[in-house]
């Protein structure tokens, strides 16, 4: 085969398999190398999609999917915007997870990954310029995978999540797949059964802590910025002692997003607004528990309390309306293990008669009666139905999320909780969960997962050319999305559906870029931001090759 011919047809951004033009065949040297018949990409995504049908499974699906993706990121992102809703499952959460747990078995392609490795510092440049392979980077999704969704250290492994969330911000929002880079950073793995497998592809060590893994990840953030000056970088599923460390480091100094911090925070406060508007209730009446108060826990806690502030309470005021439970049960402020990022919301002892008994969610919830529950514990099951039952004694409309993902640690199923409550329940959950009938009403159950708006924000932020992403752009996000659920529907979600991803991801977008804009943010002049967010927009289609 000519050389000519090797380079596009091995090239995921270049080739178009069947779709190659008689012409393409002549001039790139592919005559006789593929079947004779020239198709469409509508007949390539008709074709590839019966045979997507056909897999017995979703892991099956997603595997075939990724062969395309790896061949043919044209046809690949064409397929998945024409059946966003049905691949988002597939693609990303909660299937990832299962590609993740068994990424080193199931290994075929790296899929353009960047693996840098804590025992070998001083190739992190090479590997950031081998990885992009002279493309503009525009867009980074690093993991170092210690706290991936709520299944935990994959080591290497965690590389499939950079990959996954970096696929969804092409479909939904249509960043070019050309200009971004999943990052893994490798510092080592604390799970035993990895350590102990001869066929696990990462570094078989415990991870590496404290100063040398700070500064291993300042070098990769430093090498990369130096190498991509326009880089939205995203961090993600880091672990809970250093995933607040690092965007408080680096929020400033560059455009730096995490995504279960922050991109949870405004999902969930997007979906507590649509809640609000469906039970016609203040924001500021509500009682807010935060089951689980780690990386998103926290993260969700503190977006929720600026929202108190913007909306006219003071800081003493707002705290009052906060209250996390944890392992150890409702968190007070007398206790030496909690984290810079719970400690603003521990309360005191003296606000409670037996303070002793208050070390399970249902006792916090029997003495607090929170209007507001939101799961992010990866404990599976612990919304029960007691729990639920005294929530919904003490409130009319119970706002509940249980968020924790993949599906096999939520603390609840959407059904339960809307039959336990007699439909009173507003829910959101972090998978996709099927609409519920119960007494005649059809519940839309929203997704309150981050995969809602970290496209629009990014693409957003992007399009503005913005120096930083800070908290005014955040809110933005947020109130973008809350407007928009139709609250006069009865069973109406909370949030709007998966299947307008792409719609509600360029409004998304529009609010952040207009955000930034306001605030004398961007690097480059923006006469109109809905035209700066559109110029910005790939579209899967395929370019002529020919000279
Ligand atoms: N839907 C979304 O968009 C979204 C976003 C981010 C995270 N999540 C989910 O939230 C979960 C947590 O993620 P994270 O990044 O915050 O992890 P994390 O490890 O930082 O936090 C988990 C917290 O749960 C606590 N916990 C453990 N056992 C508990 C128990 N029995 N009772 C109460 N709390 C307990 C831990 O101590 C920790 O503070 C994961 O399942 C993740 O998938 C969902
Ligand atoms: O990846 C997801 O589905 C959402 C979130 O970032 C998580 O860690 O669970
Ligand atoms: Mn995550």
């Amino acid at each position: 085969m000519e050389e000519k011919a090797q380079q596009v047809l091995n090239n995921p951004f270049l080739n178009k398999g069947t779709a190659f033009t008689q012409e393409e065949r002549q001039q790139l040297g592919l005559v006789g190398l593929l079947p004779p018949h020239v198709q469409t990409l509508d007949e390539q995504v008709k074709q590839n999609y019966a045979q997507y049908l056909s897999k017995p499974s979703m892991l099956a699906k997603r595997q075939f999917l990724m062969t395309i993706f790896n061949e043919n990121r044209i046809l690949f992102y064409k397929l998945f915007s024409q059946h966003i809703a049905e691949f988002m499952p597939v693609v990303y959460d909660p299937t990832i997870a299962d590609t993740i747990e068994n990424y080193s078995a199931l290994f075929v392609d790296p899929q353009n990954a960047a693996f840098l490795s804590i025992d070998d510092p001083t190739s992190v440049a090479e590997t950031l310029k081998n990885a992009a392979g002279g493309r503009k980077i525009k867009l980074i999704v690093v993991t170092d995978a210690e706290g991936i969704l709520g299944i935990g250290d994959w080591g290497t492994q965690g590389v499939d999540i950079s990959v996954g969330k970096l696929m969804v911000y092409t479909a939904a929002a249509g960043i070019d797949p050309s200009s971004v880079l999943p990052v893994v950073l490798d510092v080592g793995t604390n799970r035993q059964s990895l350590l102990d497998d001869p066929l696990y592809l990462g570094n078989q060590h415990k991870r590496v802590q404290g100063d040398k893994y700070y500064a291993f990840v300042d070098q990769f953030v430093q090498t990369a910025e130096e190498l991509f000056p326009d880089l939205y970088l995203h961090f993600e599923d880091f672990g809970r002692s250093n995933a607040a460390n690092l965007l408080n480091k680096y929020k400033e100094k560059f455009v730096t997003f995490n995504d279960d911090i922050q991109g949870t925070g405004i999902i969930v406060l997007a979906g507590l607004l649509g809640a609000l508007n469906i039970s016609g209730e203040d924001f500021t009446d509500q009682v807010y528990m935060s089951f689980g108060a780690g990386t998103a826990g926290a993260g969700i806690t503190q977006r929720i309390y600026e929202e108190m502030l913007q909306q006219g309470l003071s800081e003493e005021e707002a705290r009052k309306h906060f209250y996390m439970v944890d392992k150890q049960g409702l968190l007070f402020d007398d206790d030496p293990t909690l984290t810079p990022e719970q400690k603003p919301f521990a309360r005191k002892r003296a606000e409670f008669a037996h303070t002793d008994k208050l070390t399970t969610l249902a006792a916090a919830v029997k003495a607090v009666h929170p209007t507001i529950l939101v799961g992010t514990s990866t404990q599976p099951g612990t919304f029960t139905e007691e729990v639920v039952k005294e929530m919904a004694a003490h409130t009319e409309r119970p706002i509940i999320f249980p968020l924790s993902n993949p599906t096999k640690l939520a603390e609840a199923t959407a059904e339960d909780l809307l039959k336990w409550t007699a439909g009173k329940a507003l829910v959101a959950t972090g998978i996709p969960a099927e609409p519920v009938e119960l007494d005649g009403v059809t519940y839309e159950i929203g997704q309150a997962n981050n995969a809602l708006v970290y496209p629009g924000l990014g693409l957003g932020t992007i399009a503005a050319a913005a120096r930083v992403l800070n908290d005014e752009m955040i809110s933005k996000a947020a109130h973008s999305l809350g407007g928009i659920v139709d609250a006069t529907q009865p069973g109406a979600a909370v949030l709007p559906p998966v299947t307008k991803l792409d719609v509600f991801s360029e409004t998304v977008a529009e609010a952040v870029a207009q955000s930034a804009v306001d605030q004398n943010l961007n690097k480059k002049e923006i006469k109109d931001v809905k035209a700066a967010v559109t110029a910005l927009k790939w579209i899967p289609e395929y370019n002529s090759l020919t000279d």
